[in-house]
C-alpha cells in the first residue's frame, strides 16, 4: 500500500538524538542536553555539535546547546578518518565562533547511518567505482521526482531505494509539479510498497512536507531539473543567506558542488541539499542488497532454489512465480532484474547513467 504522507506520523523518530550510547547504556534525556560519551580528560571542555558544510578541510559544525556554527578544522589524531556533513563532532579550541577563529574537530561519533555513492567523476577506472561518502546520520531520503516536464524516471526512483535501503535511511518519495500532472500512473508503480510520499505545487502550501521532515535530518536528492533548487527555496528562504554566512567564515564564497545541511525554519529539522549527487552508482551494494530495495519482492525469494541469482535465466525463481501468480507488478521485477543486470555487467553506460543522463536508456521508464 502507498500511503498517504499526511498518515505517517507514528513513524518519527528524532534527527541527531539517539536513545542509548554505546559507552554507558542509558537512555538519553531530552533534545539539548549533551551526549554521556566517554571523554579523554584533556578533552572534558569539548563540545558537541554536527558538521552542516564541508569545504576546502574547513568544517562548519552547528552547536545546538550554543545556537551558533563554528569553523572548525580536524585535528591531527584523527588520523585518516573522514569528515562528513551530518558527523558528530566534538570540537575544542576558540569555540566562539568569532570571524576569523578556527576550532578543532577532536572526536567523531559513531554513525547512525551512511549514505554513499560509488564516485562517478572519474569514468570507467578503478577509482572511478570508490565510495564517497554523501552524508552521515541522515534518517530519511527524500527522493525528488517531477510528475512531468521531466516525467518521473521510475528507474532512477528504484535506484535510490536501493542506495536508501541498503542504508538503513527511511525514503521519502516527494512529487513535485502535481499542478502539471496527477501522480496516479507513478503511484501505481509503486502500489505495493509501503512508500509514503507527499505531493507538491508552487500554489499550495509545503506543509504535509514540513510535518515528513519534522523532527529528522532528510538527504534531497533529484535530477535536474526536477524542482529540488525550487523546494529547497521556499523551504529554507534564506537559503542563499545560510550559504553564504557558513562561507564567510570559511574561504569566501561557497561554490563547492558538496552537500550543506540547511536548518528549517523554526529548528523543526534539517535538510541536506546535495548539489552534485546525481544518483547513486551500485558497485558498493550487494546482490543481496539490491533485492532489499525491492520489499515488495523480497519474500518470494525464499521460494528460489538455493544460490538463485534471481535473473530469471536458470528458470525456477521465485521471483517469477510470484508475478505469474499476479502477487507483484511484473514492471517491478523488470526494474530489479534491470539494476542487477546493471551491476553485474561491465556496461559502459552505467556511470553514465549514475550522472542522470539516461533519458535514452532503452531500458528506463518513465511514467507521466
Ligand atoms: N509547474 C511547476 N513548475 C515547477 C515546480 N517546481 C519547479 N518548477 C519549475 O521547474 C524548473 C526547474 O526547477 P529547479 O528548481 O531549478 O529544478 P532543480 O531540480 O533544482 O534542477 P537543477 O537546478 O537543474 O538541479 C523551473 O523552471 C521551476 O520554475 C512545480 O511544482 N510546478
Ligand atoms: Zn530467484
Amino acid at each position: 500500500m502507498v500511503s498517504d504522507g499526511a498518515g505517517n506520523s507514528g513513524r518519527k523518530r528524532l534527527t541527531r538524538k539517539r536513545e542509548y550510547d554505546e559507552d554507558d547504556v542509558r537512555i538519553r534525556p531530552g533534545r539539548s542536553s549533551r551526549p554521556r560519551t566517554r571523554q579523554r580528560p584533556k578533552h572534558s571542555d569539548a563540545l558537541t555539535g554536527f558538521v552542516i558544510a564541508v569545504d576546502r578541510g574547513r568544517y562548519t559544525v552547528w552547536l545546538p546547546d550554543q545556537e551558533r556554527s563554528v569553523t572548525t578544522m580536524r585535528a591531527r589524531e584523527l588520523g585518516r578518518h573522514g569528515v562528513v556533513v551530518g558527523d558528530r563532532v566534538h570540537i575544542v579550541g576558540d569555540t566562539t565562533g568569532d570571524a576569523g577563529t578556527l576550532a578543532r574537530i577532536v572526536r567523531i561519533e559513531e554513525r547512525d547511518s551512511t549514505l554513499t555513492r560509488t564516485a562517478d567523476d572519474v569514468e570507467g577506472s578503478v577509482e572511478g567505482r570508490q565510495e564517497r561518502v554523501v552524508v552521515a546520520n541522515a534518517d530519511q531520503m527524500v527522493i525528488v521526482s517531477a510528475l512531468a516536464d521531466p516525467p518521473p524516471r521510475t528507474g532512477f526512483i528504484d535506484r535510490c531505494l536501493v542506495a536508501a535501503y541498503d542504508a538503513e535511511i527511511d525514503p521519502l518519495l516527494c512529487l513535485t509539479k502535481a499542478d502539471l500532472a496527477g501522480p496516479e500512473a507513478l503511484l501505481d508503480y509503486y502500489t505495493d510498497l509501503d512508500l509514503p510520499y507527499v505531493l507538491c505545487r508552487p500554489d499550495r502550501p509545503l506543509d504535509l512536507l514540513l510535518a515528513e521532515l519534522s523532527g529528522r535530518l532528510s538527504v534531497l536528492v533529484g535530477h535536474s531539473g526536477v524542482g529540488k533548487s525550487t523546494l529547497v527555496n521556499r523551504l529554507v528562504p534564506d537559503a542563499d543567506r545560510a550559504v553564504g554566512v557558513v562561507s564567510a567564515v570559511g574561504k569566501g564564497r561557497h561554490t563547492s558542488t558538496s552537500a550543506v545541511a540547511l536548518r528549517l525554519p523554526d529548528d523543526v529539522g534539517w535538510i541536506v541539499d546535495t548539489p552534485g549527487v546525481r544518483s547513486f552508482g551500485l558497485a558498493h551494494v550487494t546482490e543481496n542488497s539490491i533485492l532489499h530495495g525491492f520489499p515488495d519482492l523480497v519474500e518470494a525469494s525464499t521460494r528460489c532454489p538455493p544460490n538463485c541469482d534471481h535473473t530469471g535465466a536458470g528458470g525456477e525463481c521465485g521471483l517469477d512465480m510470484l508475478v505469474a501468480e499476479g502477487g507483484a507488478d511484473p514492471r517491478r521485477l523488470a526494474s530489479y532484474r534491470r539494476l542487477l543486470a546493471l551491476k553485474a555487467g561491465d556496461d559502459p553506460n552505467r556511470f553514465r547513467e549514475d550522472i542522470g543522463a539516461g533519458e535514452n536508456d532503452p531500458g528506463e521508464q518513465t511514467h507521466g
